[in-house]
């Protein structure tokens, strides 16, 4: 049976870290870290994951700012509100909780947020240092560094001659998975909808990433004997066994097939979830230590 990757864990000791950072930079007479979250509009899953920043933004000691904006904000609104927020020195970090109503342009939205602020790693500018290897200065999309810090828990931090298959393309996850993955020296295939035999790819996987928001399509047999396997999908399915209208979290893995073939995986919830937060206040600390014209501190 699989290690289980215990993401909570990992995630509370990064937790911790930032705390301790945050109270060195207080020492120094520099500006507490500060996050502001932007919402627009009232989906109930993205308001769950928004007051749980906010409530661990304040557990880091920040400044925590949370606007909740009306679904009707027009587009110009909200880039004024990004615009005043990129002003606004007692800020470090500005998060838009994606997705957006469907009459807000989410990439004019992004490019907006000043790249120094960006501790989501959307903009153009982290996009394109994390794509050439500038790992030092690139603010690196919170998903993906989680998954990545809890495979060097399980691999160590070189993973050279491992193939890895990440399966999903997306700009949030998929592409700086595999970026990230390259950058620690693994042989990356990125599998997609239109990917063929994506079982037979899977198989080949030292470590293997589902970011594909498809409830426990990875079966057991698709793992090979001893992988890693990061399950990043979150998914609300219907649990009738627990009483009328109840659901459950499951990832896009068969987790307890999986768990029998790989050498270690992740957990659904308590997995890759927590650590996408953790590293969040990772990246506004980091922020704040540059603004202050300190040494990034790594993690
Ligand atoms: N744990 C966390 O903190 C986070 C979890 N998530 C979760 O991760 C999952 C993925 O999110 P995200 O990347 O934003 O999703 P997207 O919907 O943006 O991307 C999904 C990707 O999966 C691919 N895909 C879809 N169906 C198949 C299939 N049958 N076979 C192979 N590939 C397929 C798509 O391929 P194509 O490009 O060809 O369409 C696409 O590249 C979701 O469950 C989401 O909830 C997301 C963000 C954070
Ligand atoms: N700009 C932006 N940045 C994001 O990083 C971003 C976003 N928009 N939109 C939505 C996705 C999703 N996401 C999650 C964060 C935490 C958990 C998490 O903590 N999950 C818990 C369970 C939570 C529950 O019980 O519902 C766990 O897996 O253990 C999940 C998903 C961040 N996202």
């Amino acid at each position: 049976m699989a290690e289980v990757i215990d993401g909570k864990s990992v995630a509370e000791d990064v937790v911790q870290k930032v705390k301790a950072l945050t109270s060195e930079l207080s020492a120094k007479g520099a500006t507490r870290p500060g996050l502001a979250v932007v919402i627009v509009g009232e989906d109930p899953a993205s308001q769950v994951y928004v007051a749980s920043k906010s409530r661990t933004a304040k557990e880091c000691g920040f400044h925590s700012l949370q606007h909740t904006l009306p679904a009707e904000t027009t587009e110009a609104e909200l880039l004024k509100t990004i615009g005043d927020l990129n002003a606004d020195l007692s800020v470090h970090g500005i998060l838009v909780q994606l997705p957006l109503p469907g009459h807000i342009d989410a990439g004019k939205v992004i490019q907006t947020i000043a790249p120094e602020k960006d501790v989501d790693g959307f903009h153009f500018i982290n996009v394109g240092k994390l794509g050439t290897g500038e790992l030092e200065t690139a603010f690196v999309p919170c998903t993906p560094a989680g998954s990545m810090l809890l495979i060097e828990r399980v691999r160590g931090k070189d993973l050279s001659g491992l193939n890895a298959v990440v399966v999903g393309r997306s700009n949030i996850v998929g592409k700086p998975m595999a970026n990230l993955l390259l950058a620690a020296n693994c042989t990356v295939t990125v599998a997609h909808s239109r990917t063929k035999d994506l079982p037979a790819l899977a198989r080949t996987a030292d470590i293997l990433v589902a970011a594909v928001g498809r409830p426990e399509m990875v079966k057991g047999d698709w793992v090979k004997p001893g992988a890693t396997v990061v399950d990043v999908g979150i998914n609300r399915i219907p649990a009738p066994e627990k009483g009328e209208g109840r659901s459950r979290l499951v990832g896009d893995v068969a987790y307890a097939e999986a768990a029998k073939a790989a050498g270690a995986i992740t957990p659904v919830p308590g997995g890759v979830g927590p650590m996408t937060i953790a590293m969040l206040m990772a990246n506004t600390v980091a922020s704040a230590y540059l603004a202050a014209g300190l040494k990034r501190p790594s993690f």
